[in-house]
């Protein structure tokens, strides 16, 4: 047992999922080797997100559903550090809290995941009305536009739950989309019939996934300097460049913009945005691409307001208008 630094434990916090407890240990793993005289607590809460796992997503309008129970508990210092998946947090967090760090990012792909015992091996080969499982709208517009022979019904839950609910003999899904990374973390690799892109499936990923955010209390010096060197350069710039495409687009992550993001160079100095805007019928799409320098957080967040400027340019500020203005209430 190392020897104790006197000081006390740092407490992290994080949902209360299987996944979400696996990120939070790798998460402790990392700052237990960076502090080996600190201890770590993981405190796994139920969030509002996962009390309520009929409601659709997209019905819920508020944009904090994952974060904000335990920012609360950030905020009166019962927690020191939270551990969210990027793409679950808001583009605009509480003055009283921030987001500090941005670890190296996890292959960001979508998945698709068919039935226990059915043999289809990639979205063209699913049969006519084959009933696609997603509760993302930005999954199932994108496949609308594609795949028009697919039908899609509403899923929700933590990934197992999902899983066994695709798997369900008498249940109504052939297939699902999920994020990779999310079955890669907790063991489930084997179950992904077929990793998606634009390229192949058609399918953009959403702003920030695969990627896990460290939230802190807005100014507090010392557990910032504590997590620091948990941040990945590249991931960060990266990702903010993503969030900041979806805060110009006014998007939260029930909204249909998909993203894609590489460096054109191995050092890292040029990184290519692209996007896309899909009406949620999948009738209307605009897909845009972006290169330009970025070495500073600036330059990430530059680009990604250019490309918000150049989407809604061609015509992805009417798509969302449209998809804003007929926005069930929330109820
Ligand atoms: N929307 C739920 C959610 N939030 C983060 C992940 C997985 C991790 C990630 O994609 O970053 C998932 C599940 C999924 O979309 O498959």
């Amino acid at each position: 047992m190392a020897e104790t630094s006197g000081l006390p434990p740092v407490r992290i916090g994080t949902r209360r999922s299987n996944l979400a407890v696996v990120q939070a240990e790798g998460v402790r793993a990392g700052l237990q080797a960076i502090a080996p005289d600190r201890t770590f607590e993981i405190d796994a809460i139920r969030v509002l997100g996962d009390k309520d796992t009929e409601t659709a997503l997209y019905a819920f309008g508020a944009k904090s559903l994952w974060t904000s129970d335990l920012e609360k508990k950030l905020v009166t210092g019962q927690l020191d550090v939270v551990v969210h998946c990027l793409k679950d947090m808001p583009t605009a967090l509480p003055d009283s809290c921030e987001l500090a760090v941005i670890p190296l990012r996890d292959s960001p792909r979508d998945a698709l995941i068919v039935k226990a015992g059915l043999p289809y091996t990639s979205l063209d080969s699913l049969p006519q009305g084959a009933v696609v499982g997603t509760s993302s709208v930005r999954r199932s517009a994108q496949l609308k536009r594609l795949h028009p022979h697919l039908k899609f019904a509403n899923i929700r839950g933590n990934v197992e739950t999902r899983l066994a609910k695709l798997d369900d003999p008498n249940g109504e899904f052939t297939c699902m989309i999920m994020s990779a990374c999310g079955f890669e973390r907790i063991g489930l690799s084997h179950r992904l019939t077929q990793y998606l892109s634009s390229k192949n499936g058609g399918i953009y990923h959403a702003v920030g996934q695969g990627a896990l955010a460290l939230e802190i209390r807005k100014g507090d010096a010392q557990t910032l300097g504590l997590i620091q060197p948990l941040a990945d350069r590249s991931s960060t710039l990266v990702c903010l460049a993503e969030r900041e495409l979806m805060r110009r687009l006014e998007g939260g992550c029930s909204v249909p913009i998909g993203v894609e993001s590489d460096w054109l160079d191995e050092a890292g100095h040029v990184l290519n945005l692209r996007a896309i805007v899909v009406s949620l019928d999948g009738l209307q799409a605009v897909e845009e691409s972006l290169s330009e320098r970025v070495s500073e957080v600036d330059e990430a967040v530059a680009l990604g307001q250019k490309l918000a400027a150049k989407l809604v340019e061609a015509g992805a500020g009417k798509i969302l208008d449209k998809i804003n203005a007929n926005r069930p209430a929330k109820t």
